[in-house]
């Protein structure tokens, strides 16, 4: 049955968010949704967690909408801070956990191991406001998979985690998509959705402008890179039929091309020129296509 979003449509007044979005995320699955600042990431999930309204259209979890009744179901980090500064983690968690159905034993047995997996047990006992910002990811974190939601939705859940944290995160998000879990991300960390993702989404002022498996949006963006390393000048392959693009590096050069067999002539005319060092064929990565398909380069 999986994540169904139909046609959704926001507007706020003039301004369109989101526009007509459709999208099936079969169950099991991790989705990574990428998008510049303002692509319409958070309004998309807002509409599917019964948060926000559509103008248009509607998103259902096996076959319901998301409302109370099944908000057991689901979990959330959104993208701003969702814990209350003033309350003391342990006690945050089990709460938390409490509205979402789950026995409060349960919880604090729960909480406690995910305190202690993400190295953090002495903080049970702070007040949330008293962690950094990259421990309080990981309460939110927590918080949003405490209990065992079948669908997770995760809004940058990697923001503000140094590159220690982020490994951390990222094998517990796994670990849980391990157990049945059907997960959902935004990021603007093309490597990192790269790397945990089956597929992506990438948007643009409110539509899907490319997405489905990796494998699927690489194959159709149909470009690729030779990477060649020669003792000698390379410019005069910029000049082989099938190159669209030729730079220059300090240990040989790296033309793009759209044809596989065109790395086959330059392999065979770099090696006339002089002795071989290094070959690949190399794909597009999910960044080189999102800068190509949307245009910015995000930080
Ligand atoms: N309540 C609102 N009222 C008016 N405009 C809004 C509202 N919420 C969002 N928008 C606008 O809708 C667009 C999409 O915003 P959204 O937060 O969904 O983008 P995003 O892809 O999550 O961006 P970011 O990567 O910066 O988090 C933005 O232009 C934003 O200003």
């Amino acid at each position: 049955m999986g994540l169904h979003i139909e046609h959704v449509t926001k507007k706020f007044g003039d301004f369109t968010a989101v526009d007509d979005l459709s999208l099936i995320i079969q169950e099991g699955g991790m989705h990574g949704f990428l998008g510049a600042n303002g692509a319409g990431k958070t309004t998309t999930f807002r509409m599917i967690l019964g948060l926000l309204d559509p103008t248009a259209g509607s998103a259902c979890w096996k076959g319901k909408p998301i409302t109370y009744a099944n908000s057991s179901e689901i979990g959330y980090l959104p993208e701003e801070r969702g814990l209350y500064p003033k309350m003391k983690v342990e006690e945050q968690l089990v709460y938390l956990a409490q509205l979402r159905k789950m026995s409060k034993g349960d919880a604090k047995r729960e909480a406690n191991a995910w305190l202690e997996r993400f190295e953090v047990p002495y903080y049970r006992q702070k007040r949330v406001e008293e962690l950094s910002k990259g421990n309080q990811q990981k309460i939110q974190l927590i918080a949003s998979l405490l209990h065992k939601p079948s669908l997770l939705i995760l809004d940058e859940p990697f923001s503000g985690l140094d590159p220690v944290n982020v490994e951390m995160l990222k094998k517990a998000i796994l670990d849980f998509q391990k157990q049945g879990a059907t997960i959902v991300f935004s990021s603007h960390r093309m490597d990192h959705v790269e790397e945990l993702c089956d597929e992506v989404s990438i948007l643009d002022r409110g539509k899907v402008v490319i997405g489905g498996s990796i494998k699927k949006v690489k194959k159709s963006f149909g470009k690729q890179k030779v990477r060649l390393n020669v003792d000698a000048d390379l410019s005069s392959l910029s000049r082989v039929a099938g190159v669209d693009n030729f730079i220059k590096t300090k240990e040989g050069a790296i033309f793009q091309i759209t044809d596989e067999r065109v790395a086959q002539t330059l392999l065979a005319k770099a090696m006339e020129l002089g002795t071989l060092r290094h070959f690949a064929v190399e794909e597009p990565s999910l960044e080189e296509i999102f800068i190509a398909k949307v245009g910015k380069q995000l930080a």
